[in-house]
């Protein structure tokens, strides 16, 4: 098993363009999830780095930063993605050390889209209009777009720096100053990734990190001088941010959990439902939001489906995130291990039946692993087949009719996403626009194209990101009347 290539690598705040290392400050550990060393130690940050990170922030709103030229900025913001790819191999690794994921996919997407949010939106932003009208002979009106001001950006573990930057980077593309508080659980590459943002030219004191658990992400959700909570998590603590962000009424953008549905119509092209289910059931260990973990077959595929479909989960090579032929790697924290390992125990409970994995991978004295594992006998009051469980674990369940499934489909508090399979265009058009999320992919899973409406809809989430849409959250209008 591949230990720790990085020397220990220590998690500082980032405070007005520079790592804080207050004397006696309090720290905690970081855990390898594969082998289950120490790769550092974390600062772990209270109300007064908060503080400290939020008034400069706030100074630095009124700075060069809020009066630079947009081609400035946007040039900016463009070098932090080429510094981000040219320091990819050190990124990937650090990635994989700290979520337990295999290196070729922290290189092949992590590390990728994190670059790219940074192009994309760099782009977009110089192309951005406002409304305007003319009302006949009387007025004309127009809007014009202000930064929303100091954001604090609060992040889960499972794609850290690829949902850090999907944040960050429109953030600033929009002129907005940040402090942002990666998860405690993986706080290597945004730790890098503030570094890189000052050499990309980013003025101090517009990306600011503080470092530490809920409490610390509570301190910007209460902080008066904080003006919105860009936050991805789950879907409790989305409850509870927006609670604490109550008395000060913040903007907030909420990406939550899901219980994402795949709905598979037997006339589906059976290869292709079998090879992208196994990459929605099982890559990045499961813990991706997107992830579909409710799978529907139609009984007259049903058979067939389960078949192939576990005969390939069994073949997924579990372990090493640094071995070149690992598809599954290690889950996050021994915490989030012991959560998926329960309701393992809880499927048993409840009667269901293991086809494949339902059990720790075997072989591994150290580290977090899970065989990938596929569950039927579910009906849809078990717990599993309800509650979010964010591993490599999956439920199928067969069905008769659209009615039937769509009713199954919709019957949750999720409204994340939804993959659906059919060779009926006039089928998939029909059934997609009933499914209550807030992204259906047809005949595929996680194509994405950074200028579409993401989010969930029920308790998935609140707002949409991407393309203009991150605009509106990143940014105010004013509209401005002229009488003609
Ligand atoms: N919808 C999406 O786009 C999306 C994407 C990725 C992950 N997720 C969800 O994230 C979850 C997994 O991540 P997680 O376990 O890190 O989530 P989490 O909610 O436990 O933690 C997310 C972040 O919130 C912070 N936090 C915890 N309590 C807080 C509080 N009271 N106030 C402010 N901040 C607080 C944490 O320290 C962490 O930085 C899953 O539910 C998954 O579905 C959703
Ligand atoms: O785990 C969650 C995945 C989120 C994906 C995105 O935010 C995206 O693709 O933009």
């Amino acid at each position: 098993m591949q230990t720790t290539k990085t020397e220990v690598m220590n998690c500082s705040h980032y405070i007005n363009g520079q790592y804080v290392k207050p004397e006696n400050a309090k720290t905690f550990e970081n855990v390898n999830p594969a082998t289950e060393e120490i790769l550092g130690y974390v600062a772990e940050g209270g109300k007064e780095e908060v503080d400290q990170a939020v008034s400069v922030a706030r100074k630095a709103l009124k700075s060069e930063w809020g009066n630079m030229p947009l081609r400035e900025r946007s040039a900016i913001v463009r070098k932090i993605g080429d510094l981000i790819l040219e320091r990819k191999d050190e990124l990937a690794e650090l990635e994989s050390l700290d979520t337990g994921k295999p290196l070729w996919l922290s290189t092949g997407v992590d590390i990728d889209r994190a670059a790219y949010n940074f192009h994309f939106f760099a782009d977009y932003m110089t192309t951005l209009g406002t409304e305007s009208y003319q009302q006949d002979d009387k007025a004309i009106h127009y809007a014009i777009r202000r930064p929303t001001g100091v954001v604090g950006l609060i992040n889960p573990w499972n794609l850290p720096l690829f949902l850090m930057t999907w944040k960050l980077a429109p953030a600033l593309a929009a002129g907005n100053t940040v402090v942002m508080k990666p998860s405690e659980v993986t706080p290597m590459t945004a730790t890098v990734l503030a570094q890189i943002c000052t050499d990309a030219g980013v003025p101090d004191g517009v990306v600011n990190m503080v470092h530490g658990f809920g409490e610390t992400g509570a301190a910007l959700s209460t902080h008066e001088d904080v003006d919105a909570i860009a936050f991805t998590g789950e879907t409790v603590t989305g409850t509870a941010i927006m609670k604490a962000a109550a008395p000060t009424l913040k903007k907030l953008s909420f990406e939550l959990g899901g219980k994402n549905p795949n709905v598979i119509f037997a006339d589906a092209d059976m290869d292709d439902v079998i090879d992208t289910t196994l990459r929605s059931s099982f890559i990045n260990q499961g813990e991706v939001c997107l992830c579909g973990s409710r799978i529907y077959v139609e009984r007259s595929a049903y058979d067939e489906f389960l078949e192939r479909f576990a005969a390939k989960a069994r073949e997924l090579k579990v372990g090493d995130p640094f071995d070149k032929d690992t598809k599954v790697g290690a889950l996050v924290s021994k915490e989030h291990y012991e959560k998926v390992l329960s309701y393992l125990d809880i499927a048993k409970e409840e009667g269901g039946t293991f086809l494949t994995g339902g059990k720790a991978a075997e072989g591994f004295d150290k580290g977090y692993f899970v065989e990938p594992t596929i569950i039927t006998g579910l009906g849809s009051e078990s717990r599993c087949v309800r509650e979010e469980i964010f591993g490599p674990v999956v439920t199928v369940v067969p069905f008769d009719t659209e009615e039937e499934v769509l009713e199954q489909v919709n019957d949750t508090h999720y409204g994340l996403s939804a993959s659906l399979w059919t060779s009926d265009i006039k089928r998939a058009t029909r059934v997609s626009a009933q499914i209550e999320a807030g992204i259906v992919w047809i005949n595929t899973w996680f194509l994405r194209d950074l200028r579409t409406p993401f989010g969930g809809m029920k308790r998935s989430g609140i707002g949409r990101e991407g393309g203009a849409h991150s605009f509106d959250f990143y940014s105010e209008l004013t509209n401005i009347t002229v009488k003609l």
